[in-house]
């Protein structure tokens, strides 16, 4: 992104910013209440929700206000330069959809995979698309244009069908596969325990295992003849707790880029280095998973400095464009953008998701701007203070 001053100021309040609604919220928390509204009761409990009483959850967020951008002045910012290189893909800004289960129940017409898609090739902003989705990743891969597209993937306990989701993946065109550690079994998640609907969500959320040809060679009937018995055989199968020694077989699954996503210890982000990934992704998963944990914006610069140079992206908690300026200044090379999105598509669909990312990526500029950074290159360490609780 390659912007003069004042250009925001001038689209918003006489043309209106390219993408931007005025019917739209522009807060996280005006954003949080439309998508409510909008949302079945327990499908936005699902989506909002965290594990045990959400500390970690609201600590993540909380953990930006910790640290501020110290002003430069006369710093030549007039233009910035948002363009990053990650994975040899030229990316216009270091900001990407994380990986959302569930998408597709958060659009009105049932296709939120596809929205996401849509409006990652409205915006350059790349989706790393879930393993759980309401349509096949090929179908969601069509939609990306030029945008470049990562796979996620929910490791199976079954080889075969977790080397045929990443074949499939390779196939379809995606640029980068994202395996998800933190995620094996689900936390404790105490609205989703009071609702009990869970089980019936991700049911709608297999596509990609129906329309897998190993796995519906594992089934006795076709998951049309029998739906019940092809989602009882993912719950079997989903349940897979990694070890170190399974990173040579994921290694030898695809020559494309590799990131392990959930990382925050050096130690383990130093074995992965060693077993041969090309990015590392810091993330606790938004607090769905393990409560009572360190925000993980905590964690981030301690996986950058033992990544030593290895792509670090990095989620949860981003809720602004100060967010994802603060975290590239943490050394972040990349940053996740999850609830917002997926709060913007509740509201708006595919225009809601372009909604939020253009105004994060606006304000992730201007702040650049008027705080004298131009360059991802210029927000280091250096740039930030740190306030004592
Ligand atoms: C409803 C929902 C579903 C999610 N599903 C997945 C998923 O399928 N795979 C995955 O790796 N992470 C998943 N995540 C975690 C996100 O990738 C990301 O780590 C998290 O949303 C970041 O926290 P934040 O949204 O509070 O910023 C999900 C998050 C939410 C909110
Ligand atoms: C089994 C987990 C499914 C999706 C997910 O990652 C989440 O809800 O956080």
């Amino acid at each position: 992104m390659d912007r003069q001053f004042g250009d925001y100021q001038n689209e918003i309040y006489f043309n209106g910013l390219s993408g931007v609604l005025p019917e739209l919220p522009m807060s996280f928390a005006g954003l949080e209440r439309r998508a409510e509204a909008a949302l079945p009761p327990g499908v936005w409990s699902y989506v909002a929700g965290g594990a045990g009483d959400e500390y970690t959850q609201r600590a993540n967020v909380s953990a930006f206000e910790r640290w501020g951008l110290v002003p430069r002045m006369m710093a030549g910012t007039a233009r910035r330069d948002l363009s990053v290189e990650l994975f040899g893909l030229s990316l216009p800004s270091p900001v990407f959809m994380a990986p959302v289960g569930v998408l597709g129940l958060c659009a009105q017409d049932g296709h939120g995979d596809l929205a996401a898609a849509r409006a990652a090739a409205r915006t350059g902003v790349p989706m790393v698309a879930s393993t759980l989705s309401v349509d096949p990743m090929e179908e969601v891969a069509k939609e990306f244009g030029t945008t470049p597209g990562l796979f996620q993937l929910y490791t199976p306990a079954d080889r075969e069908l977790a080397a045929s989701l990443v074949h499939r993946a390779e196939a379809a065109g995606f640029r980068g596969i994202v395996v998800t550690l933190d995620t094996w079994v689900t936390g404790w998640r105490p609205r989703d325990l009071a609702t009990a609907n869970f089980p019936q969500l991700r049911g709608h959320c297999l596509a990609n295992y129906t329309s897998d040809p190993v796995f519906r060679s594992r089934l006795a009937q076709t998951p049309e003849e029998n739906p019940g018995a092809a989602v009882l055989h993912w719950a079997g199968v989903f349940p897979n707790p990694l070890g170190w020694d399974d990173l040579p077989w994921l290694r030898s699954l695809t020559g494309l880029p590799l990131i392990l996503k959930g990382l925050h210890h050096p130690e383990d982000v130093r074995r992965a280095k060693d077993g041969g990934v090309d990015g590392v992704y810091c993330s606790n998963h938004g607090g769905r998973q393990a409560n009572g944990g360190l925000p993980a914006l905590e964690a981030l610069p301690g996986v950058v400095e033992a990544a030593d140079g290895l792509p670090v992206l990095f989620d949860s908690g981003v809720r602004s464009g100060a967010d994802v300026v603060k975290a590239l200044a943490l050394g972040a090379t990349a940053v996740g953008i999850g609830r917002p999105y997926v709060y913007g598509l509740a509201a708006g669909g595919a225009d809601g998701i372009v909604h939020v990312l253009r105004s994060l990526l606006a304000e992730a500029d201007l702040i650049m701007a008027v705080d004298g950074y131009p360059a991802l290159a210029d927000l280091t360490p250096a740039a930030l203070r740190r306030r004592e609780a």
